[in-house]
């Protein structure tokens, strides 16, 4: 059997004056679902990864963003399903952060994120999110 391709996720990080970081949970019924995500969605064939971003963190999130810079790339392979996410810091936006999808949704310091179940490919992120943290205090 042909191998599925590998999905292409758009993931934004928003962080608030404080630092902490805005994360939701994802519905039960989805892919990973129940777990804790940072805001993002696939990439459409017609879009560039920024495009997306933008879309998706406005769908998800209500927040026009106006500024962002890639983070990390994690190419990750779940038994169900391979993806590539496609991590941004977004660093300006207008707009008040709020989850317009109705799943529950969290501003959490980012030294505290592992206290949050987040699917296995978000290890790597919040790592690398720790070590920025550990680096730029
Ligand atoms: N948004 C988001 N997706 C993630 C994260 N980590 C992670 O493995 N994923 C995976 O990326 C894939 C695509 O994300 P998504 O379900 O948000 O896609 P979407 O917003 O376009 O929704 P849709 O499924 O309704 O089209 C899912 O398989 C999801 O499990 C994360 O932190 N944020
Ligand atoms: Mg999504």
């Amino acid at each position: 059997m042909a191998k599925s391709k590998r999905v292409h996720v758009a993931v934004g990080v928003i962080q608030n004056p404080d630092g902490a970081v805005f994360i939701s949970r994802r519905h039960a019924h989805l892919h990973q679902g129940d777990k804790w995500e940072f805001p993002g969605g696939k990439v459409e064939a017609n879009e560039d990864v920024f495009q997306a971003l933008c879309r998706e963190l406005h769908e998800e999130c209500n927040i026009a963003v106006q500024q962002a810079s890639p983070l990390t790339a994690i190419s990750f392979d779940y038994p169900d399903k391979q993806v590539l996410l496609d991590v941004w810091m977004v660093t300006g936006f207008s707009g008040d952060v709020r989850q317009k999808e109705g799943q529950e949704w969290v501003w959490v310091p980012v030294h505290q994120l592992d206290a949050y179940q987040f699917p296995a490919a978000n290890v790597a992120i919040i790592e690398c999110l720790q070590d920025c943290l550990r680096r730029n205090p």
